[in-house]
């Protein structure tokens, strides 16, 4: 974890200024700014419909998808504007993946799971494929546990086995941020010590932003939190000051279990 005693040397990936996002009339995010670094896990906390999974899906533009929504402000990824950037959608969502709350394995076999992506960017020989699925896998550290039934359906793996599975379906397009909104809340507590462990690795090469309710786990995984409520951030800092000496009366109350 950083410290409050070594400076900063990482470049700043996500920048965030001013940024207000709406489903229709209802307002769920109002004036955020601040600023991931690369190859640092920050953490967003606060309390139930504060607009925690809403900010993260805004990285990727995945909110589109589903809804009428309406994002101002900037957002930018290595300096470029996620909304206005010209910024092709797919290859965004190439560069920035995501993990849901609930490990949502496409109903093929293991192997294709991991394939789906490059597949869909035009890799074809099957060598190149099997290189990337077994790398993708390695690095999600599962390859050990699934090489001997790569052609098994995902289905029938366990619930910690999916979510690495979807981490590792991530990977293999490359990404260089990876969101993860509450990726162990549906995990017991062996695989979820496996997936933190697999963050503090990934990070190596990736810029991680993770939406928690466990304040034991922001603790240990991330290198800065954010604290938000009521769609608005109201402290950011290294995770080890937000959780020893937070500037905020209202960021000690949430994390001593005082309101929300
Ligand atoms: N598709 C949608 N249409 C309209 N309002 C929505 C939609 N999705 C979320 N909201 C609202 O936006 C607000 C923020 O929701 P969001 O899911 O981002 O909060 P959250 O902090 O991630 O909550 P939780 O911790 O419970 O997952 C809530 O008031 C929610 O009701």
């Amino acid at each position: 974890m950083l410290s409050p005693q070594t400076p900063e040397t990482k470049p700043v990936k996500l920048s965030v200024r001013n940024m207000d996002f709406r489903y229709g009339e209802k307002k769920v995010l109002d004036g955020l700014s601040l600023d991931i670094h690369a190859e640092r896990v920050t953490a967003i906390i606060g309390p139930s419909g504060c607009g925690k999974s809403t900010f993260l899906k805004c990285f990727n533009r995945i909110h589109e998808v589903s809804s009428a929504v309406k994002v101002s402000g900037d957002m930018q990824i290595d300096g470029v504007d996620i909304y206005r950037g010209g910024i092709d959608e797919v290859d965004l969502r190439r560069r920035v993946g995501m993990v849901f709350q609930k490990p949502n394995p496409f109903p093929k076999s293991i192997y294709e799971n991991v394939a789906f992506g490059p597949r869909l960017f035009g890799v074809k020989d099957r060598a190149t494929l099997d290189g990337i699925v077994e790398d993708a896998l390695r690095k999600s550290a599962l390859w050990d546990e699934v090489k001997d039934r790569l052609k098994e359906s995902a289905t029938g793996m366990s619930g910690g086995q999916q979510q690495r599975l979807c981490i590792a379906r991530a990977l293999a397009v490359n990404p260089e941020v990876l969101l993860m909104d509450e990726p162990c809340s549906a995990l017991d507590p062996i695989a979820t010590a496996k997936i933190e462990e697999l963050i503090g690795e990934l990070k190596e090469n990736l810029t991680i932003v993770i939406v928690t309710h466990n304040m034991q786990q922001a603790a240990r995984v991330s290198d800065y939190t954010a604290f938000f409520w009521l769609g608005k951030l109201i402290e950011m800092d290294l995770t080890e000051r937000i959780f020893t000496t937070p500037r905020e009366r209202m960021t000690e109350d949430y994390l001593t279990g005082r309101f929300g």
